[in-house]
C-alpha cells in the first residue's frame, strides 16, 4: 500500500526528507522540478513553446526551476510570468529567481489591475499555487484563471491544478484552472479520486522526487492506494494435490426471469476467479440458459433458499438481477437473520436493505457491500459531493463493522479498521452494464478460496479493473463484461507466477 496523504501531511514529510535524508529544501525544489520536466518532455515531444505561470510560493519556485531546466534542454521558446498579487513569497522562490535571472530566459512581471499579455504560447504551464492553497481563489487570482483557461490552448499543471484543494469538499472551489495534464509529486492528491475533479483534470501522472519513504508509511492516514504487491502478499498460489473441494463452494442468489443476463455474468466470473465449485440459486426460467451457457455451474432452484445457511457452502452472493419484489423484500429479510457464510451484497440485495434500514443491523461482522454512488445514497442518504460520501463510508464501515466497497472510477474499499484503500485499476472502456455483477462474481469467488474479507475485497476490485486493463492495452475501446470475465485467469497468473 502506498499512503495518500493530505497537503498538511505532505508537508510534514517533505519536513522530514529534508532533515532526515538530509537534502536542502533547495535541492528537493530542483529534484521536483526535474522531475515534472523528465514527464512533461515525455508527453509534449515536440517541444511545443511554453508560457510558465508562477505564484510567489514553493509551486511558483518550481516553475522558475522548470523554466531553467527546460531552457538547459534546448527549450528556447519559454516566457515566464511572474504574478505578483502580493508581497509574499518562499525563500526557494527567490533562489530560484535569482538563478533565473542568469538566463536569457523571458521574464514578464504581472500585477493586480494591469491588463493581462496575452497568450500565444502552445502550452501554458501552471505554477501559480500548488498544495499550498488554503481557500477558494479570489481576485486578482481568480480573473487571472479564468483569462487562462478561456485563452490557453493546453495547460499543464505542476503538482495540482491552480485553485484545487488537495483533499475534502471541492464544491466551494469553483475556479480551478482546467489543464490538460497534471503532473503531481510523489502520489496522487486525494482529491484527484472524486469524479468532481474530473471537470478540471484530464489525465495526472505521479513521479517520484524521493520524500522518506518510511515516514510516509509510518503516518496514519485514511487513504491509501493499493499496489502490486498488496496484491502478490495476498494471492495464494494454487497447491500441487488440490482439487475441487481445496477451492471452496460459491452460492449465487441473483437473477430474474427477466434479468437472468447478471446471475450468469456474476456465476462466470466466480467460475474464472478459480471457486472449486460455483452454484446459482435462479428461479426455474433460468435453466436452460444456465445450462447451455456455463455447463460447470450448477443450479440451487429458488424455492430452496433455506440452503443456503446450511453450511454447505463456504460463501454467498446475493443481489444481481434479483429484483426487489414483495416476495424478494421477504425472503432476504429471513435470509439475513440466519447463520450465512460469508456474504457479499449487491444491486437488489442493497437496494432491498436500503428501503428497510432495520436490515443493516443484521448483517455480520465482515459482511462486503458493493454500492455504487446511488445505491450507496440509498442505502446511507444523499450526499452533495464524493468527498462527504466517502467519508460516511468510512464511519459506516467503522461503525458497523462491515467493508464498503464504493464503486466508481477509483474504487473506494472501507474497511472496519477506519482505512479507506483506492484501487486504481480500470478505465472508462469498462463503463457498461453488467461489470458490477462480475465484480460480485470474483468477491464471492475470493471468499470461497478462504480469503478474510479484507482481502477478498482488496484483491477483488484490484483484478477486476486489472482484468479491464489489459483487455485496453489489447486495443478494446469498449469492454462487455463477459469478455472481462475471460481474462481473470490470465492476471490471477501474472501476480500468482511473480510471488
Ligand atoms: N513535498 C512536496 O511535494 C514538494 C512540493 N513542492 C512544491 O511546493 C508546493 C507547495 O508550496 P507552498 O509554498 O506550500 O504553497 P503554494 O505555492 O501552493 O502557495 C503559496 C502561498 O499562497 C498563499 N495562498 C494559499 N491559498 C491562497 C489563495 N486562495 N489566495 C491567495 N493566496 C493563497 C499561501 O500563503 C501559500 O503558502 C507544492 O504544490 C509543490 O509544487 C516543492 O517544490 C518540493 C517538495
Ligand atoms: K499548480
Amino acid at each position: 500500500m502506498q499512503n495518500l496523504l493530505t497537503a498538511s501531511q505532505i508537508r510534514e514529510v517533505d519536513a522530514y526528507t529534508i532533515i532526515n535524508e538530509p537534502v536542502s529544501s533547495i535541492d528537493l525544489m530542483e529534484r521536483a522540478a526535474e522531475a515534472f520536466v523528465n514527464k512533461f518532455v515525455s508527453l509534449y515531444t515536440d517541444r511545443p513553446s511554453v508560457i510558465i505561470c508562477c505564484g510567489t510560493g514553493n509551486n511558483g519556485g518550481d516553475g522558475l526551476a522548470i523554466a531553467r531546466l527546460l531552457f538547459e534542454r534546448g527549450y528556447t521558446n519559454i516566457v515566464v510570468w511572474i504574478v505578483r498579487y502580493n508581497n509574499k513569497k518562499t525563500d526557494d522562490f527567490e533562489v530560484n529567481y535569482k538563478r533565473l535571472l542568469t538566463y536569457s530566459i523571458q521574464v514578464q512581471e504581472l500585477f493586480p489591475a494591469e491588463q493581462l499579455p496575452s497568450i500565444t504560447a502552445d502550452v501554458v504551464i501552471d505554477a501559480l499555487f500548488g498544495s499550498g492553497l488554503n481557500k477558494p481563489l479570489i481576485d486578482p487570482w481568480r480573473s487571472l484563471v479564468r483569462y487562462i483557461n478561456k485563452e490557453a490552448k493546453v495547460v499543464v499543471s505542476v503538482d495540482i491544478p491552480t485553485g484545487m484543494p488537495a483533499e475534502g469538499n471541492m464544491e466551494t472551489f469553483e475556479n480551478v484552472i482546467i489543464a490538460q495534464d497534471v503532473i503531481t509529486f510523489q502520489a496522487p492528491k486525494i482529491s484527484f479520486l472524486f469524479p468532481e475533479s474530473g471537470k478540471f483534470l484530464k489525465r495526472f501522472h505521479v513521479v517520484d522526487i524521493g520524500l522518506h519513504q518510511g515516514f510516509m508509511a509510518s503516518l496514519d492516514t485514511e487513504f491509501c492506494s493499493i499496489m502490486n504487491d498488496d496484491i502478490r502478499s495476498r494471492l495464494k498460489v494454487r497447491e500441487n494435490f488440490s482439487h475441487k473441494g481445496t477451492y471452496g463452494h460459491a452460492c449465487i442468489l441473483a437473477g430474474n426471469e427477466h434479468t437472468m443476463g447478471a446471475a450468469l455474468l456474476s456465476a462466470e466470473a466466480c467460475l474464472y476467479t478459480g471457486a472449486g465449485l460455483t452454484t446459482v440459486c435462479i428461479p426455474s426460467s433460468g435453466l436452460s440458459a444456465l445450462n447451455t451457457r456455463l455447463p460447470e455451474v450448477m443450479a440451487l432452484d429458488r424455492s430452496k433458499l433455506s440452503e443456503l445457511g446450511t453450511g454447505k457452502y463456504k460463501s454467498l452472493g446475493i443481489g444481481p438481477g434479483l429484483g426487489t419484489g414483495e416476495e424478494i423484500r421477504g425472503c432476504l429479510s429471513e435470509l439475513l437473520a440466519d447463520d450465512l457464510p460469508p456474504l457479499v451484497l449487491d444491486a437488489d440485495a442493497l437496494n432491498v436493505v436500503a428501503a428497510n434500514k432495520n436490515l443493516l443491523t443484521l448483517l455480520k461482522a465482515e459482511t462486503i457491500l458493493t454500492p455504487h454512488m446511488k445505491e450507496f445514497d440509498r442505502l446511507f442518504g444523499h450526499s452533495d459531493h464524493w468527498w462527504d460520501r466517502v467519508i460516511k463510508a468510512r464511519t459506516e464501515a467503522s461503525r458497523r463493522k462491515l467493508i464498503i466497497v464504493l464503486k466508481n472510477r477509483y474504487t473506494f474499499v472501507a474497511l472496519p479498521d477506519g482505512k479507506i484503500w483506492v484501487n486504481f485499476t480500470g478505465n472508462p472502456a469498462m463503463a457498461s452494464g453488467g461489470m458490477g455483477d462480475v465484480l460480485t462474481g470474483i468477491l464471492v469467488a475470493l471468499l470461497a478460496q478462504g480469503y478474510k474479507a479484507a482481502d477478498a475485497a482488496i484483491l477483488g476490485v484490484f483484478i477486476h479493473g486489472k482484468a479491464g486493463d489489459l483487455l485496453a492495452a489489447e486495443g478494446m475501446g469498449v469492454i462487455p463484461a463477459s469478455c472481462l470475465i475471460k481474462k481473470i485467469p490470465n492476471v490471477i497468473e501474472d501476480f500468482s507466477s511473480s510471488i
